[in-house]
């Protein structure tokens, strides 16, 4: 074996986002993410005279202004998390295993792309792939949109690397007890609130009744943070946020669940949404601030977002153990060939 070569990489993949907070940028993030017929599945006759005609037209100029309030000097949010992810991943698997693993970013939609990570990943000289997609409870609008992306983006290659999925990681105990230790550290800096919010990014109900595993995993997610933290069921809520369109989602409703609160007598709340790896648009802007106006506005006094994990180390350690576990043989020098050459 070419001794310069690295045993395995890693693609870590990520929703995607906007470069620049312009209705122009925006108009193009959505245009891509939303014609994915993963996301919306709706026949194309019916969706893209809807999606052209009318969201590509309204949408982008407000949802730009939402990027604006929340876009940090390298750029958007959910791409500077990601590629501290990326960084301190490869930092630690060097450290813990003496030698470099290449740790490459692409995004389902818009840029990095997925093409740009695996042909940097080629140039490394990789011929094994860990692909990490960043959603730790699957669903078929999130990883299995990673793996069309994949395939369209192989199908452009003659060659392909070998390469292993981690489906999802909702039960992994290092991350919901990551998970639970921050919303601890939120509870030491703001005081205990009377209900923790446990709410993840929703999707149609349908897509459920047909299959997507995404509700069960969040479930899991959810009691394994509260029992993590001792919560007894009066002390926590789990809900979805970010409905889309007009058939129903996931429920209860994070909003109307939030609102509702302060005329139940519950005057603080934290709140935290594991489905999000990194803090992005819909974790800064429609959680942490338009969530807390309507908190306020409704009777509360107390309103607390615990930030995502980003690359905070015992995150970043999780992804490594996850990465390692699905390597298996490939990073042991015995099934390289390196033994019988020795
Ligand atoms: C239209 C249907 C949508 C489905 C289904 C959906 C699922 C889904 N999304 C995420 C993660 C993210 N979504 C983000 C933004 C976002 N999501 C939708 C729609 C659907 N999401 C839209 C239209 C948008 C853009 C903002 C808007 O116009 O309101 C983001 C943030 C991106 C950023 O740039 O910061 C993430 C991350 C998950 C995990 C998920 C299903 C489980
Ligand atoms: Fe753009
Ligand atoms: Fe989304």
């Amino acid at each position: 074996m070419d001794m310069t070569q690295p045993r395995y990489g890693v693609l870590l993949v990520n929703l995607g986002t906007p470069c620049q907070p312009t209705p122009k940028c925006v108009k193009c993030f959505l245009g891509d993410f939303l014609s994915d017929e993963r996301v919306v599945d709706l026949p194309r006759w019916q969706w893209m005279p809807i999606l052209h005609g009318v969201i590509l037209n309204v949408r982008p100029k407000r949802v730009a202004k939402a990027y604006q309030s929340i876009w940090s000097e390298g750029g958007s949010p959910l791409k500077v998390y990601s590629l501290a992810q990326q960084a301190a991943l490869q930092q630690l698997l060097h450290e813990r295993l003496g030698e470099t693993i290449p740790v490459e970013l692409g995004m389902t939609y818009c840029k990095p792309s997925l093409r740009t990570g695996l042909d940097k990943l080629e140039q490394a000289g990789v011929e094994r792939v860990i692909v990490l997609p960043l959603f730790p409870q699957y669903s078929c609008s999130t990883t299995g949109a990673v793996v069309d992306g994949l395939a369209k983006t192989l199908k452009q290659k003659r060659s392909m690397p070998e390469y292993r999925l981690i489906r999802d990681y909702h039960d992994n105990p290092s991350y919901l007890q990551a998970l639970a230790d921050s919303v601890q550290r939120s509870w030491d800096a703001n005081g205990r609130s009377e209900k923790l919010l446990i709410s993840f990014h929703g999707i149609p109900q349908r897509y459920v009744d047909e299959g997507d595993l995404y509700r069960d995993h969040c479930a899991v997610t959810a009691q394994g943070i509260a029992e993590r933290l001792g919560l007894s069921d009066d002390e926590w809520i789990f809900c979805f946020q970010s409905r889309f369109g007009r058939e129903p989602w996931l429920q209860p409703y994070f909003d109307e669940t939030l609102e509702a609160l302060p005329g139940q007598g519950v005057k603080s709340v934290g709140v935290i949404s594991p489905a999000f790896s990194v803090d992005c648009l819909e974790t800064l802007e429609e959680l942490a601030i338009e969530g807390k106006h309507a908190f306020l506005a409704a009777g509360g006094d107390a309103y607390h977002f615990v930030p995502c994990l980003n690359a905070e180390p015992a995150h970043i350690a999780m992804m490594a153990d996850l990465v390692q576990q699905h390597a298996g043989e490939w990073g042991r020098a015995v099934q390289t060939g390196e033994i019988d050459a020795a």
